[in-house]
């Protein structure tokens, strides 16, 4: 058996986001979210589920650290949902929305568990909507102040804070109508791009300008694409897929421009920087926040939409789909992690999201035996072992998920927890990856 140690301080946690597991979608004083009214929007939601009750996380939130310590995890990446601190997305504050989570970096504290806090994973206050959401510059500011109040009440004992959650995605909610505020207008989705990266260097700036401690940066959602045959219509179909889900954010936040490419096949539709944006988003950051799940293989489709651009999931041989119909291609995240060290300045990075969605057959117990999801987070810990013995700077590693929960559009079919929850009774379910992951943590090693 070979072992394959990790560094020393290398943190070993778990990812969710608010809306996916806190519920209590409108108590004390909480606004609706894009994502309320998404799920309330008859047929936009597999099975009609919503986020209302989720894991219930917010009522539960103790006796979830308390499960997040007793499996041995040393770092908790959370969402902040903006709306329990202000209902309208501006103006009052909501003490009751502050009070959640001082609470939660306290029991993080008192477990010894890094608090890993993300502002922005999808669940824009719908108050601004109503008023053009991430199409309106104006959110831009909105989200610096939100940003402050949060450094301000949180700064002294978050380790990580992260600006936005695969801001790509958003962009999708105005793309392609599946995902919230659920457009689809090509005309704005790139303004809407830009104006996330804007807000994310003003936050960054405010965090700057506050001197707060911890470290401050952005997750992106960084796929692995590769093109379906050498030929030229499907190399150049791959780079406008990387242009578009890697290069539009990694770009200017790292290199202060927009993917030409992109802007030439975007034309009048592409991003439209005012004078002195470029600057404001390529704010020095202290990490980047890596979300890896499959690679895709690209191919060159005159039908392909925006991009004309089709992919298909790739899977290493011997590796068959997930549930979720993705590939499994360990090798796709050594290859993201090598590029972010070869032209992005190799950056401090976590793996804030890797994880699989698997059939999670529970027994007469609840108990989950799930060995394919074993051998998922196994082969890619490999593959980012790989990646730190070729000098790739990895500070961390965040299991997606912590606990099975809402899978946005999808509802709650797909499972992708290390702790299956039982939404009947709420009941928290350890499976077997969770004993493993703790194994993992407590040899700081995983074994081939
Ligand atoms: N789908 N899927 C699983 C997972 C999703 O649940 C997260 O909220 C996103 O950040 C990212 O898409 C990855």
């Amino acid at each position: 058996m070979i072992v394959k140690a990790f560094p020393q301080d290398f943190v070993w946690g778990v990812s969710t986001s608010a809306y996916q597991v806190e519920g209590a979608w409108n108590e004390d004083g909480k606004g609706e979210s894009i994502w309320d009214r998404f799920c309330h929007t008859p047929y936009r939601i597999a099975n009609g589920d919503t986020g209302d009750i989720a894991c219930d996380h917010y009522h539960r939130m103790p006796e979830d650290v308390a499960l997040m310590k007793e499996l041995g995890v040393k770092g908790y990446r959370f969402s902040i949902a903006w709306t329990r601190i202000f209902p309208d997305g501006k103006g009052k504050v909501n003490p009751k929305g502050l009070d959640f989570y001082d609470r939660l970096v306290d029991e993080l504290g008192k477990a010894g568990i890094l608090a890993n806090a993300t502002l922005n994973h999808w669940d824009l206050p719908q108050a601004l909507q109503d008023l053009g959401g991430w199409a309106n510059r104006d959110t831009t500011d909105r989200f610096a102040e939100y940003a402050r109040v949060m450094f301000d009440r949180l700064g002294d004992r978050v380790a990580l804070w992260a600006t936005h959650n695969e801001p790509v995605v958003v962009t999708s909610g105005y793309l392609g109508g599946s995902m919230a505020p659920g457009l689809a207008d090509a005309s704005v989705a790139y303004r809407v791009a830009h104006h996330l990266n804007l807000a994310h260097g003003k936050a960054v700036q405010v965090f700057r300008q506050g001197g707060y401690p911890g470290k401050i940066g952005i997750v992106l959602d960084l796929q692995n694409y590769i093109p379906e045959s050498d030929s030229e219509a499907d190399v150049l179909a791959t780079q406008r897929m990387l242009d578009h889900s890697h290069h539009l954010f990694l770009d200017p936040i790292f290199k202060r421009q927009y993917p030409q490419g992109l802007m030439e096949w975007l034309g009048t539709i592409a991003p439209q920087p005012q004078e002195g944006d470029m600057e404001i988003i390529s704010t020095p950051i202290d990490f980047l926040g890596l979300n890896y799940y499959f690679t895709l293989k690209v191919r060159y489709e005159p039908w392909g939409g925006l991009l004309k651009a089709a992919a298909r999931p790739f899977s290493a041989p011997m590796w068959s789909q997930t549930e979720m119909g993705w590939g499994v291609h360990p090798e796709g995240l050594t290859a993201i992690l090598l590029k972010l060290r070869n032209h992005y300045g190799n950056p401090d990075i976590y793996i804030t999201e890797n994880g699989t969605a698997a059939p999670d057959q529970p027994d007469e117990h609840g108990f989950v035996q799930d060995r394919e999801r074993i051998a998922y987070l196994r082969r890619h810990l490999i593959a980012a072992h790989d990646a730190i013995q070729q000098g790739v700077n990895l500070r961390g590693y965040f299991v997606w998920s912590f606990m099975d929960n809402f899978e946005w559009a999808l509802g709650y079919r797909p499972r992708f927890g290390i702790v299956r929850v039982d939404y009947a009774t709420q009941k928290r379910i350890p499976k077997l990856s969770a004993y493993w992951y703790r194994e993992v943590i407590r040899q700081n090693a995983v074994w081939e």
